[in-house]
């Protein structure tokens, strides 16, 4: 599908989705439990896939109050206000089929080790693009744990055939090519009969990804602990030299139910639309905004610094931007590796140079991100350097005209290409938005709520 964005001014106020990271997390974890409830989940094809998993382990989901069972994942609608979670325990059912992990790296990571822990075989796929990401480290280490976990091809892709159970034990990975490679064995390893401890063997890149897992364990009485080169305890992920779970644990949230908090990557395209283009005098609100533990959050801070005029009532979750001439910034995109298709949209609009920084493994994404947007922004009129872990536009250099460009069939890049979009001459064409769904669904209405002008195909 193919949307036409053009020049527009922005107000009102506009709800964040719940958060991706959050849900996925949250369904698995109740997936590992006897049952529980996830409040306000984000329904989204990435997070059906996660439910579609959990049903395949021998749980079951289902709108709360609904009927149980039904058609699990595909019956929940989607503005579904809870999921009733049917929890398979410690020991997922060998499943009766491939699992689809479709568009969603989170799932397969966070399902393959669960699948570890199955007394069988499960095979796991997803689309093109998954089928393109890199899996091996997460292969590797459950190998090194007397897993069977391989590429069907040998390439540490998908599709993959995972042989369990998974019975513990200490391992070595690398923490900068995913961070989700951790949180999948610390939700595994929690219910594995020995635990888990995990050693890195680089630094570790989207550190907050693990905090999101931690702060999440923790409400569902699991405990995971990041710790020093010594072994000592840490507060957090932030410069962890491994990370230690002890097995033999039961996941069980308290009161029954974990209520999933707004996006703040989802947030992100909200913020700079309304940094781009507010109307006069008028503010662009955003709700479901509470702090968390996503790093996203920073971008808050970087909008800020670009020259907007932000107030963010913490307390009420409640968030609101006017426009602003908005100036280049550097910014390291280590802990935040999503912001960087947001944060180089803005760029291609403010003065100066936008350099983003330490991006290397955002090329790891739906799509190569730091290419895309170096590409597309260009078709907009923007000028931009490319280089292996950073990416510089040239704000300076750059005045936007509509044109057709292609969203890569990658959610952010959709988002972020029309928040440009909105700064453009004209009307621009952003091919693919339908992709749009694997994280934000009502995106495009959203936005026309706020007073967007966009047509689509
Ligand atoms: O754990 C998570 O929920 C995520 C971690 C990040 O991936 P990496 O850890 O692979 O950088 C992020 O890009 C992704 O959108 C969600
Ligand atoms: C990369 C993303 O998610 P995932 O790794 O789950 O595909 C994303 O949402 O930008």
């Amino acid at each position: 599908m193919d949307v036409h964005v053009t020049r527009s001014e922005l107000r009102g106020t506009a709800r964040a989705p719940p958060s991706k990271s959050y849900t996925h997390r949250a369904l698995l974890a109740a997936g590992y439990s006897d049952g529980a409830t996830v409040e306000s989940p984000l329904i989204s094809a990435d997070t059906r896939a996660t439910a579609r998993a959990v049903t395949a382990f021998g749980g079951s989901v289902a709108p709360a109050g609904s009927e149980r069972g039904g058609d699990g994942a595909a019956a929940i609608p989607g503005d579904a206000d809870a999921i009733a979670v049917e929890g398979f325990g410690g020991r997922p059912a060998v499943p009766d089929d491939v699992i689809d992990c479709a568009n969603s790296g989170t799932t397969m990571r966070l399902v393959t080790a669960a699948a570890a822990l199955a007394d069988g075989t499960t095979v796991l796929t997803g689309d093109s693009s998954l089928r393109s990401r890199p899996q091996g480290p997460l292969l590797d280490a459950l190998g090194d744990l007397g897993v069977r976990a391989e590429s069907t091809r040998g390439n540490g892709q998908a599709p993959l055939v995972v042989s369990g159970p998974l019975e513990g034990g200490a391992v070595a990975i690398p923490g900068d090519v995913s961070s989700q490679y951790v949180t999948a064995l610390l939700m595994a390893g929690a219910v594995t009969d020995e635990g888990v401890e995990v050693e890195l063997t680089t630094d570790l890149k989207s550190a907050p990804y693990v905090d999101i897992t931690l702060e999440l364990l923790a409400d569902f009485g699991v405990e995971a602990t990041p710790v020093d080169a010594a072994g000592d305890p840490l507060d957090g992920a932030a410069g962890a030299a491994g990370f230690s779970v002890p097995g033999g644990q039961t996941y069980e949230p308290a009161g029954g139910s974990y209520a999933v908090p707004g996006d703040f990557s989802s947030i992100s395209y909200l913020l700079g639309a309304g940094a781009v283009a507010a109307a006069p005098g008028e503010a662009v609100r955003i709700e479901g905004a509470r702090p968390s533990a996503q790093g996203d959050a920073a971008i808050v801070e970087i909008v800020e610094e670009m020259g907007a005029d932000i107030e963010w009532d913490r307390e009420a979750g409640e968030i609101a931007v006017e426009r602003a001439d908005l100036s280049g910034v550097t910014v390291d995109v280590g802990d935040t590796p999503d912001l960087l298709p947001t944060i180089a949209a803005l760029g291609a609009v403010a003065d100066g140079d936008t350099r983003i920084e330490n991006c290397e493994h955002v090329r790891y994404k739906e799509t190569d991100r730091v290419a895309a947007m170096a590409e597309e922004l260009e078709t907009l009129g923007a000028e931009t350097t490319e280089e292996p872990d950073v990416l510089t536009i040239h704000g300076d250099a750059s005045d936007l005209t509509g044109a057709t460009v292609d969203g890569r069939h990658d959610h952010r890049i959709v988002m972020a290409l029309s928040v440009a979009a909105l700064a453009a001459e004209g009307t621009t064409t952003v091919r693919g938005a339908e992709h749009v769904d694997v994280s934000f669904p009502g995106f495009f209405e959203t936005m026309a709520d706020l007073g967007m002008t966009v047509d689509r195909d």
